[in-house]
């Protein structure tokens, strides 16, 4: 741009001095007409001078004359031939004078303008018939005043110009007049001394009355000045060219000589002119554009220059632009900062998201590399979320993770980083917490904070968090093992409900089998792995097979047989449960269809955990089911441990209430090994009760366990409920569950759980006979 705007500049200061250049030609052409006029009028006023002299002299002749006696005597007397004598004698007596004087015809006239005498004097004085200027004479007789004053006029004479006066002779009365004719040429002439100019006087019909010897008819263009001038006679008929050669070769030098000099003068003001308009031009536009280039430059490079303000001075609509470039730059900073905390802000929460997190942990481990130091890094998952927002839907879900972020924020320092990184996944950065003892104090704050109800819609709701803590740089130097790290703490903590825990190489090793067969159960569900073996419930009382217990197995394609203890807590963890429970359901419902079909009217139990139980859609799932294969719901029976209901036990109710309604039948599992008050089982819409194996195994040798069997039993049945009794392994055993009047047996000594097939072939080889209808 600066070097179109000096192109410009300099282009309009050539044509500036073009047009000084053609300024200058005027000027020289203007000078040269104002010097020919100048020159003309001075021929005028010279030519007007020579002939206004000659008339004064003619008029001091025709004076002399008039007073000379002889002359007046004889004009008195009217007689012509001594007046003309008189004026012979007068005229050689001052020959001298009449030849100075260039008179060349002298005429008396009478009062009537009568030619008295008509005298020629060149070459001598002559009388002649021809009366020069007659024109004058008729004018003076015709005109006011009747020529009572000397009166000139210039007459063209016989190739001559006279120039005619007249005067009167005589005053009142006027006895004469006297005519006085000078040759006006020959003052004309004088002019060429004069004005020292080459003269040529042409009458107009091209006869020439005088030309200087110098005249010359050509010079160098622009060397002369020819100006010429005409005389016109009385009735203003031009006959006479006067034309004078001016030698201009002085004045078009000196004319050149200025035309130079304002030349140098315009190009010198131009300079000056150009050289001010480029500091102005710097000052008001091309520093007030380059300061705004260099901020959006500036801008372009780094957003952080957003804002910052421009100041101009100079030309006005730059100081407007800049102005509104600070105003937009305001605005777009503003918004650049708004987006900035879209971007890095978790919008339900309001905590800095995973990407901000993770930035913040790059940084911190940038600094540490520099200035060595530690800091802590937790990954945190809030227990039970799941189940409270499928149960209670997302808007409590999310008012649950509003809260658990403002309880982990309020209890850490402004300097420490509370970030959500998704779901119910929390993660904290400790920069001034350096030691584990430290760290402890936070995680302790944190789950102290987390324990607390939370009340939201009118729920008390009871959620925990689970916390893993990894020191950097002990257990890990970057971030993705930092991460990881401190993930597979979280895990361990959470699956052994500690609250929080610190990273271990060991916990890695099992969280890794574990993550390994999470994975592979998820398979498992989809192909053969899984099976189902039976394990018959009998009745005491007639040895009959009132039904059997589904246990779930995994044969695993690589690591063989891995028992229902070592996957279904992890399957309870993850939520894999739920497709599990529902396999299971469809499989045993299934294989108790077949049964019924076989015309062996038997009750299939399946195993439900504590997350079935917040699964909203079990109750629709059983339906469902029992509905595909058409079984009436008598012929299920769902086990729950004590340990199960007592998590939940409020929900517990309600589901139990309904599958009772339902007609499915209720189980308590595992009795005896939890913390449930029979108080409170009554409550519950159960059918029977399952005493635990570890009393029954141990009954016949530890006086407690029979002592808890017996009265478990007769508690049981004074709550109206049907008493099975697991881990039967002995004949003495089920001989003294006979005594004791227990309902049905379990176990070992009539059958362990085996496959579908072998359960079939027990039912039709032992000595236990299957039921030919349902007997409970
Ligand atoms: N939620 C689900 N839990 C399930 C499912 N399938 C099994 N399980 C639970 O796994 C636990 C272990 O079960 P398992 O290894 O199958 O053990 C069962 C029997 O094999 C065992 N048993 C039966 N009789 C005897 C005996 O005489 N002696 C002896 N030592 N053990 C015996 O008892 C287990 C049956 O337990 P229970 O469910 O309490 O009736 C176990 O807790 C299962 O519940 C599943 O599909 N879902």
């Amino acid at each position: 741009m600066r070097t179109s705007l000096v192109a410009t500049i300099l282009a309009m200061a050539v044509i500036g001095v073009v047009l000084v250049v053609v300024a200058g030609e005027f000027y020289r052409d203007l000078a040269l007409d104002n010097q020919r006029k100048l020159l003309t009028e001075i021929i005028e006023m010279e030519v007007h001078e020579q002939l206004e002299g000659a008339q004064q002299r003619a008029i001091e002749v025709g004076t002399s004359i008039r007073a000379d006696v002889s002359f007046r005597q004889a004009l008195e007397q009217h007689q012509s031939p001594r007046l003309e004598a008189a004026l012979v004698r007068y005229i050689e007596r001052h020959a001298p004078m009449f030849a100075r004087l260039n008179i060349k015809r002298t005429v008396v006239l009478d009062k009537d303008f009568r030619a008295l005498v008509n005298l020629e004097l060149s070459p001598s004085v002559s009388s002649s018939d021809v009366l020069p200027c007659h024109a004058q004479i008729e004018r003076l007789k015709h005109g006011p005043g009747n020529g009572r004053t000397a009166h000139s006029l210039l007459c063209p004479v016989d190739g001559r110009v006279y120039l005619g006066t007249l005067m009167p002779i005589g005053s009142d009365p006027v006895q004469g007049y006297l005519q006085i004719n000078t040759d006006a040429a020959l003052d004309i002439k004088k002019l060429e001394k004069l004005l020292n100019t080459p003269l040529l006087i042409n009458f107009t019909d091209g006869v020439e009355a005088y030309r200087s010897p110098q005249w010359v008819e050509r010079s160098a263009a622009g060397a002369t000045l020819r100006i010429d001038h005409t005389l016109r006679d009385a009735r203003g008929d031009a006959y006479l060219l006067i034309s004078l050669i001016f030698d201009v070769a002085a004045f078009q030098q000196k004319l050149k000589q200025t035309e130079g000099l304002i030349l140098m003068g315009a190009a010198l003001i131009t300079l000056v002119a150009v050289l001010i308009a480029l500091l102005l031009l710097q000052k008001t536009t091309l520093q007030p554009l380059g300061a705004l280039t260099q901020q959006l430059r500036l801008v372009g490079e780094n957003q952080d220059h957003l804002g910052e303000q421009v100041r101009v001075s100079g030309n006005k609509e730059l100081c407007q632009l800049a102005t509104h470039f600070n105003a937009v730059s305001t605005e777009l900073r503003e918004l650049y900062q708004k987006l900035e905390k879209l971007a890095f802000t978790d919008a339900l929460t309001g905590l800095p998201n995973r990407e901000l997190f993770y930035d913040r942990l790059t940084q911190l481990i940038l600094l540490a590399r520099r200035v060595p130091g530690q800091f802590s890094l937790f990954v945190m998952d809030l227990d039970r979320f799941k189940y409270i927002n499928d149960t209670l839907g997302h808007q409590v879900g999310d008012e649950l993770l509003r809260q658990a972020g403002a309880r982990l924020h309020d209890v850490v320092r402004e300097t420490d980083t509370i970030a959500r990184l998704g779901g119910d996944e929390f993660a904290a950065l400790l920069p001034k917490v350096v030691d584990t003892q430290g760290a402890i104090i936070v995680a302790e704050r944190m789950h102290a904070a987390l324990a607390e109800p939370f009340i939201i819609d009118g729920h008390q709701l009871n959620s925990g968090i689970s916390i893993g803590v990894v020191m950097h740089p002990y257990h890990g130097e970057n971030q993705h093992e930092l991460m990881q790290r401190a993930d597979v703490a979280m895990y361990h903590a959470k699956q052994n409900q500690m609250g929080y825990a610190f990273y271990e190489t060991e916990i890695d090793k099992h969280n890794v089998l574990e993550l390994t067969l999470e994975t592979e159960l998820k398979h498992a569900i989809n192909n053969d792995s899984l099976k189902l073996f039976y394990q018959p419930k009998i009745i005491v009382d007639s040895g009959e097979v009132y039904g059997a217990e589904a246990l779930l197995r995994w044969i695993h394609p690589e690591r063989g047989f891995i028992p229902p203890d070592a996957f279904i807590p992890m399957a309870e963890q993850t939520g894999l449960i739920h497709p599990l429970t529902k396999w299971v359901l469809k499989t045993a419902v299934r294989q108790a269809k077949q049964w019924h079909e076989r015309g062996m009217m038997l009750n299939v139990a399946i195993n439900l955990s504590a997350q079935s139980l917040r699964d909203p859609g079990l109750i629709e799932t059983i339906e469902s089911t029992l509905r595909e294969v058409d079984m009436a719901p008598h012929y299920l029976t769902l086990e729950l441990t004590e340990t199960a209901v007592m998590s939940d036990p409020r929900r517990a109710l309600d589901i139990l209430t309904e599958l009772d309604q339902k007609g499915v039948m209720l189980s308590i599992d595992d009795f005896g090994t939890g913390y449930s008050s029979l108080a409170y089982l009554k409550q519950l819409p159960m059918d029977e009760l399952k005493i635990d194996r570890s009393f029954v195994m141990e009954m016949d040798k530890d006086k407690n366990d029979a002592v808890i069997v017996h009265s478990t039993i007769d508690l049981a049945h004074n709550m109206g409920l049907k008493v099975v009794a697991e881990g039967v392994e002995t004949d003495q055993a089920w001989h003294t569950l006979k005594a004791l009047g227990c309902d049905m047996g379990q176990g070992y000594f009539m059958c362990k759980p085996v496959d579908a097939d072998t359960f079939m072939e027990w039912l039709d080889s032992s000595a236990w006979h299957p039921p030919k209808q349902q007997q409970v």
